[in-house]
């Protein structure tokens, strides 16, 4: 289990943006090409470490998009998208995403108040972005039955942790050192 992914994801190739190391994988970038069965092993892992009792799945553009639409595919539940496109649709909560590399808007729409949801993205890293989101949504009134990060690079989960208060899920923690993706635990070790 988690085979593929393990190896796929020491094989990624490192860029530089800036002074930050960013690894590039199937998962986390749409390339190198996905190979279905990361994506089966992945929402195999989520179905059995989660409480799907909820309303939706909510999912962060852009690579929270593919996990979403997987999971949603084998459980039947719905998803919405937390956009980086304004749409000025009644209701619409905007947050700001700052990451090791960028800084944006994020929308979120169709995200009500009271309803049970699992938020989901590819990559926690210095958890800029699942803090703003947490936020957000705590502050809307909506329960987050479980918040996932199928990628924990460094010390993401501890800090969105600390500061949210919210516990975060992650199916494999790894971080980039000299230049290589060295992987340090996954959730069935
Ligand atoms: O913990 P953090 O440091 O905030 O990093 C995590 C975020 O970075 C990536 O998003 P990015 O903004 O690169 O967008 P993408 O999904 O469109 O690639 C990733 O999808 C997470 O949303
Ligand atoms: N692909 C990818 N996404 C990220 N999101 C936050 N950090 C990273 C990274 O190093 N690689």
């Amino acid at each position: 289990m988690l085979e593929e992914f393990k190896k796929t994801l020491q094989e990624s190739p490192i860029v530089k943006k800036g002074e930050y190391s960013y690894f590039v994988h199937p998962v986390s970038d749409g390339i190198p090409e996905m190979k279905p069965e990361i994506l089966r092993e992945i929402v195999e892992v989520i179905k059995n470490n989660s409480d799907l009792d909820i309303d939706k799945i909510v999912c962060i553009e852009a690579m929270g998009i593919h996990l979403a639409t997987a999971l949603s595919l084998e459980t039947n539940i719905p998803f919405v998208v937390i956009r980086k496109r304004e749409y000025g649709l009644p209701g619409e909560v905007p947050v700001f995403q700052k990451t090791g590399y960028s800084e944006q808007n994020l929308y979120i729409n169709q995200v009500n108040k009271g309803e049970k949801i699992l938020l989901i993205d590819d990559v926690v890293s210095t958890g800029g972005t699942y803090i703003a989101v947490i936020k957000a949504l705590k502050n809307m009134g909506v329960e987050i039955k479980d918040a996932i990060a199928v990628i924990e690079k460094g010390e993401g989960k501890r800090i969105v942790e600390d500061e949210t208060g919210c516990s975060l899920t992650t199916i494999i923690k790894m971080d980039v050192i000299n230049n290589e993706v060295v992987i340090e635990s996954t959730i069935i070790d």
